[in-house]
């Protein structure tokens, strides 16, 4: 992609809320507490509003390749050996094994009831409330969404096992009478209700980072499932992603033995701009999906088609569904915005071929479509592109006509018009063949 379209892409405002005066009061607490606990490297580094993006941290000053974007004391990240210190911990008994995502999204919950009692609340009070997940859509929006969303958001069946493990726990308790809050008396049932380990999961979904796990001190009360490699990292999980930020991340020990989590970065950024970080290759669905957000114009960006779409617009004779199989072709069949993929060529080739079978191997494999084989290729994908625009069309038809819609739903409309205006392309490249 050229740099003005790029330009062109990024201004686009994807449902950014406003931040409140109270928000941004949490968060200059947070960057002062952190002060005091030896994290300098924050120093230079302030939360802001993007237009754009939201709520992410900028620059005060020019940063080059290679230098530390931020250096946290490890006693900062929060890993699930900070249970030991919480009376939460009575809730995850030895019977039980459980995630290391389900016993912080636990202490994310029992530390903001605690208020300002918690000796985390600064961070706790940067959080977001409110999380654009399209887990969070409402059941009428959730109904609306396509096929396509919907079977990916795994997630959900994780929340509700995880809180059936809770509730289980949180029974026995109750039955020996305790699992009652020191601080308040209230019993832990009250304290973490179904909504909010919703959110506290999700937090730790958006906001967690990766370390490795034998940095991890082993909670010997506690079964935790493997991986035990989660960490929340406050204020280093302000930064946004960029598909264009490329990032390292380290352990780095000083000369006192104390232990930092550092990261590096590989691009160069102005004073006063946003600085970005990298969560991974992630393509616009899994963003939306376990992030609540997506970028226009990701490169990583396919439509997926599959058999019984193909179906829809042609006969496949069965000795051809049986090649196609057989070499898994029909696997991740996707239109791109320069066409076709692999898969897509190479299944559609099959379909449209004149040829004996033993020549088909030569053909896909080893890389010799003639023009002539192109043009009926393309020309198929073309019939079966509308089918899948017209199905997405539709879909924001039904989508649309909901008069009040959640954030989270707003952002699955982006996505299919984003969607839309990749298949959009793809076309136009077909065409250019001729
Ligand atoms: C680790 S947090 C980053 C800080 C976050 N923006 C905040 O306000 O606390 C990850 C979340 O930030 C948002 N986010 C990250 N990168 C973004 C981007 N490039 N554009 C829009 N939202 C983004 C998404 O909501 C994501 O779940």
């Amino acid at each position: 992609m050229g740099r003005t379209s790029r330009k062109r892409h990024q201004k686009k405002k994807l449902n950014i809320k406003e931040i409140t005066e109270n928000e941004e009061h949490s968060l200059m607490y947070l960057k002062s507490w952190l002060l005091t606990k030896n994290c300098s490297s924050v120093y230079n580094l302030t939360p802001f509003n993007f237009f754009t993006t939201g709520r992410g941290l900028k620059t005060l000053k020019d940063i080059k390749i290679n230098d530390i974007l931020i250096k946290l004391p490890y006693e900062i990240l929060i890993t699930t050996s900070i249970l030991s210190q919480s009376n939460v911990s009575i809730l995850f008994s030895k019977i039980q094994y459980y995630s290391a995502q389900c016993v912080l999204a636990v202490f994310i919950i029992y530390e903001s009831h605690l208020g300002n009692a918690s000796k985390w609340h600064y961070y706790i009070n940067s959080l977001p409330r409110n999380l654009t997940n399209p887990d969070f859509c409402t059941q009428k929006e959730k109904n609306l969404l396509p096929k396509f969303i919907i079977d990916y958001m795994d997630e959900f069946h994780k929340v509700c096992n995880d809180f059936r493990l809770l509730i289980k726990s949180m029974n026995n308790l109750k039955l020996n009478g305790e699992g009652h809050c020191s601080h308040c008396n209230l019993h832990l049932k009250k304290i973490i209700t179904f909504e909010k380990y919703k959110w506290a999961y999700y937090i730790v979904n958006t906001r967690a980072i990766y370390i490795d796990e034998a940095e991890i001190e082993t909670n010997q009360n506690i079964n935790i499932k493997y991986p035990n490699n989660l960490a929340l990292a406050p204020f280093l999980d302000l930064f946004n992603h960029s598909i264009y930020s490329t990032t390292h991340a380290s352990v780095v020990t000083n000369k006192n033995g104390n232990k930092f989590y550092q990261i590096n970065t590989l691009n160069s950024f102005n004073s006063e701009s946003q600085v970005f970080i990298n969560y991974g290759a992630h393509n616009s669905l899994k963003l939306y999906i376990h992030y609540g957000f997506f970028i226009p114009y990701n490169p990583l960006d396919e439509i997926y088609f599959d058999i019984s779409d193909i179906k829809v617009c042609f006969d496949i004779p069965k000795f051809k569904l049986d090649f196609i199989i057989s070499n898994n072709l029909q696997k991740n069949m996707a239109f791109i915005r320069d066409g076709l993929n692999y898969n897509a060529i190479c299944t559609l080739f099959i379909m449209n071929t004149q040829l004996q079978r033993d020549h088909w191997n030569i053909k896909i494999y080893g890389n010799s479509l003639t023009s002539e084989d192109k043009i009926g290729i393309y020309n198929m994908a073309k019939l079966i592109l509308n089918f899948k625009k017209n199905e997405l069309l539709n879909h924001l038809i039904n989508m649309k006509e909901l008069k009040y819609c959640t954030q989270c739903f707003s952002i699955a409309i982006n996505l299919i018009e984003e969607y839309i205006t990749i298949l959009n392309e793809s076309y136009n490249s077909l065409c250019m063949f001729h």
